[in-house]
């Protein structure tokens, strides 16, 4: 393995975690530049943050390490590490004001009270909390409590800063507002920042890059754009695009899915050049490509016949989940079809996406 002790950011590599002698990290290497946000994602229990913990020092590593500007972090205690961190109901301290708690790891720190005054007001001033900043943190809303946690976090400049699940406590309405603002504050970080989230929107929306990991293991890293247009695998893109990945043959003729049983048109597909002989590929159908038809005589063609299972009015359109040949496909619709409908299923023209075959 190369060294990537002097490349700066946040390294890990080889690291795998156990608690009690059961694995809840295995194998994981990534490398995040400076300046740049890591989304982790993935499902419950996948050890989003077991990472994030180890990378703060509060749980060792059972094999590999955590490198952050070139200064391997192998039994360096928490306390040592430059490490910011805002967890996920934020800890405020309740008897502190906005100030005190903004202030507290400089104090720590030791740092003389005039630096310490200067960084607060700065940071006060940054996060827009300058008139609350006597106030305790049950007299804050969810929103500036979260402030209050990210200026916190900020305040003794860390080399990185670490936010699990940064927006989860606060109300749906308010998230969207939060996290453009929480945009802003990060990009004008030089940190590197780690955001462990469930929530694949906030991930694609704030991160420059994504890792989605499940039981354990990295499953795939990339900027988000990368990984919404190649999931890796059929896991990836469920979790995070609400696609399916289907195998498919390209044919000369165009693309076959479901055991032949489904015949598509090459000229469905925009980036689709039929090869001479047959080749394995995937098929990357999300929910908006599917195109329903209902209640006409001859089937469309290119088409496959699905029968509906469920279908959830969602507003401009129909949400419905669709059985194509014992798979189960969701597909967003106007047609406003019910469960218990035998429909045809085409691709939209240029929706449908083919992939290669996975690199092993
Ligand atoms: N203190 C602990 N002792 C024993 N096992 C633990 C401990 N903390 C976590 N685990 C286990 O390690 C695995 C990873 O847990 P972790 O909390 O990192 O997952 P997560 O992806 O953050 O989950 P969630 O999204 O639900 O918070 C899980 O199987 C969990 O049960």
């Amino acid at each position: 393995m190369n060294d990537v002790t002097n490349t700066g950011g946040l390294v890990i590599e080889g690291l795998s975690v156990d608690y009690d002698g059961t694995r809840a990290v295995e194998e994981l290497n990534l490398h995040v530049p400076d300046g740049a946000t890591l989304a982790i994602v993935g499902p419950s229990g996948c050890g989003k943050s077991t990472v994030l913990r180890t990378i703060a020092g509060l749980i060792g590593a059972s094999e590999g390490r955590v490198v952050l500007g070139g200064r391997d972090l192998t039994g360096v205690p928490a306390s040592k590490r430059n490490i910011g961190l805002v967890p996920q109901h934020y800890a405020l301290f309740p008897h502190l004001s906005v100030r005190g708690n903004i202030e507290y790891g400089l104090k720590a720190r030791g740092v003389p009270a005039a630096q310490r005054r200067s960084r607060v007001d700065e940071l006060l001033e940054f996060t827009e909390l300058g008139a609350l900043e006597r106030r305790k943190p049950a007299q804050l809303s969810g929103g500036q409590r979260q402030r209050v946690a990210l200026a916190r976090a900020m305040a003794i400049n860390p080399d990185v800063l670490l936010l699990d699940e940064p927006l989860a406590a606060l109300d749906p309405q308010l998230r969207g507002g939060m996290r453009r603002q929480m945009l802003t504050l990060l990009d004008a970080t030089t940190s590197v920042n780690v955001i462990v989230t469930h929530d694949r929107q906030e991930a694609l929306a704030m991160a420059d890059l994504v890792a989605v990991m499940r039981a354990g293991r990295l499953v795939q890293i990339g900027a988000p754009r990368e990984l919404w247009a190649r999931p890796a695998d059929a896991f990836v893109a469920d979790f995070l695009c609400d696609a399916a990945l289907i195998d498919a043959v390209l044919t000369p003729e165009g693309v076959q899915a479901l055991e032949g049983r489904w015949r598509i048109p090459s000229s469905t597909f925009d980036d689709v050049t039929p090869p001479a002989g047959d080749q394995p590929a995937r098929l990357l159908l999300r929910p908006t490509a599917l195109a329903l038809s209902h209640g006409q005589p001859d089937p469309p063609a290119g088409s496959i016949e699905a029968h509906v299972r469920q279908a959830e009015f969602v507003g401009e359109s129909t949400l419905a989940q669709l059985d194509l040949a014992g798979r189960t496909i969701s597909a967003q619709t106007p047609v406003p079809v019910a469960a218990g409908d035998v429909v045809h299923v085409t691709i939209a023209q240029r929706r449908g996406v083919v992939l290669g075959e996975k690199e092993a």
